[in-house]
């Protein structure tokens, strides 16, 4: 299987979060890509290529023009403001407020994220543009009649929607590359997206389309991040009635149920024939994640690539999170090495 992977990803690494109170170093570290990149070789999983530029057309398919112009230009207004910290949001359009775009910095930042956890940094919109460029460059790959393809993608994607950015995301890599395929002729695209956290951005911006089928496992709305989307209730809307899956899973899910979520997913998967399935890969399903509560093993991640490998459809998996750094490689991989023996 085909790997594509860009050092660029160094260029996103911020100070920290607010971790109990206390702001500590980030979860979403460059050490995450260097892990599984090592595993990648030391599996001889397949090649491994640098991205090619596809420019901003393809993610301007998915993000607002607004949103890409805020993202572009946020850290050269923060610094010329003196700053030379990570330039963070702190007051948001919530309920009872008016969501009408600010004409000020930080006013545009609170209106483009949902949470605290989008630092942006000097070197945030080269990394997350290349990890786009990643994603796409993984796509073309897999439209050019490659049974599979990994985008080794950093930072992730699932969290942002078309205009919202949270949850260490900040363009939707596998929303991108889901737009891509059907902009190059595919007619049905799946996403299954396995990150123990919803893919909120990606549901939202699929919600009323039938040509994208989206199923989510995940931590349940109810006790985890993001709090706010992800019920079983989210069915889709207008054209996109029936057309969104959501499986919440209770804290301390082991494989037993997981699975069994899988088989789910995959059977409507399967009934929804697209012509190609993308995998929001997230590995922080796993039982030593920092801060995740399910209880997935390493073998089980072999399992994970296996059944996804039965749907006999071609396949781009997108990295999206996984915070037990040492072992994110080994469980990320397992899922490739999964789905190629299968
Ligand atoms: N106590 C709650 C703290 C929440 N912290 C933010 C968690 C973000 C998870 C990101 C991810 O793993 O879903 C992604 F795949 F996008 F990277
Ligand atoms: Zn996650």
């Amino acid at each position: 299987m085909l790997t594509i992977y860009s050092d660029d990803h160094r260029l996103h690494h911020a100070q920290g979060e607010m971790v109990g109170g206390e702001f500590q170093p980030c979860f979403e570290m460059p050490a995450r890509a260097d892990h599984v990149l090592a595993r990648v070789k030391a599996q001889q999983l397949g090649a491994i290529r640098e991205p090619e530029d596809f420019g901003l057309t393809p993610i301007a398919r998915i993000h607002s023009a607004d949103y890409l112009d805020f993202l572009q230009k946020a850290w050269a207004g923060w610094a010329a403001q003196g700053n030379t910290a990570d330039f963070l949001p702190g007051v948001f359009p919530a309920r009872h407020l008016r969501a009408k775009r600010p004409d000020d910095l930080y006013g545009q930042y609170g209106f483009h994220s949902f949470d605290c956890f989008a630092p942006i940094t000097a070197g945030t919109w080269q990394a997350v543009y290349t990890s786009a460029q990643v994603a796409l460059t993984a796509q073309r790959e897999v439209a050019a009649g490659a049974r599979s393809a990994f985008a080794l993608c950093r930072p992730p994607g699932h969290h942002a929607s078309a205009d919202v950015m949270g949850g260490y995301c900040y363009l939707n890599n596998v929303a991108i590359a889901a737009q891509a395929f059907l902009d190059q002729g595919a007619k049905r695209v799946a996403i299954l997206d396995v990150d123990y956290h919803h893919g909120n951005g990606t549901q939202s911006i699929f919600y009323e389309r039938a040509d994208v089928f989206v199923a989510n496992i995940h931590g349940s709305p109810s006790f985890e991040y993001p709090h706010f989307l992800g019920y079983a209730d989210e069915t889709g809307a207008g054209a996109g009635e029936g057309y969104n899956l959501n499986l919440p899973l209770a804290a301390g899910s082991a494989w037993d149920v997981w699975g069994a979520a899988l088989d789910t997913a995959c059977k409507r998967i399967a009934a929804y024939d697209a012509d190609v399935v993308l995998v929001s890969l997230g590995v922080d399903t796993y039982q030593n994640d920092p801060i995740s509560s399910f209880k997935l093993d390493s073998p089980d991640y072999l399992r994970m690539g296996q059944r996804i490998a039965a749907l006999g459809k071609p396949t781009l998996f997108v990295m999206e999170g996984g915070y037990a750094v040492a072992e994110i490689g080994i469980n990320a991989v397992n899922v490739l090495e999964g789905f190629q023996g299968a």
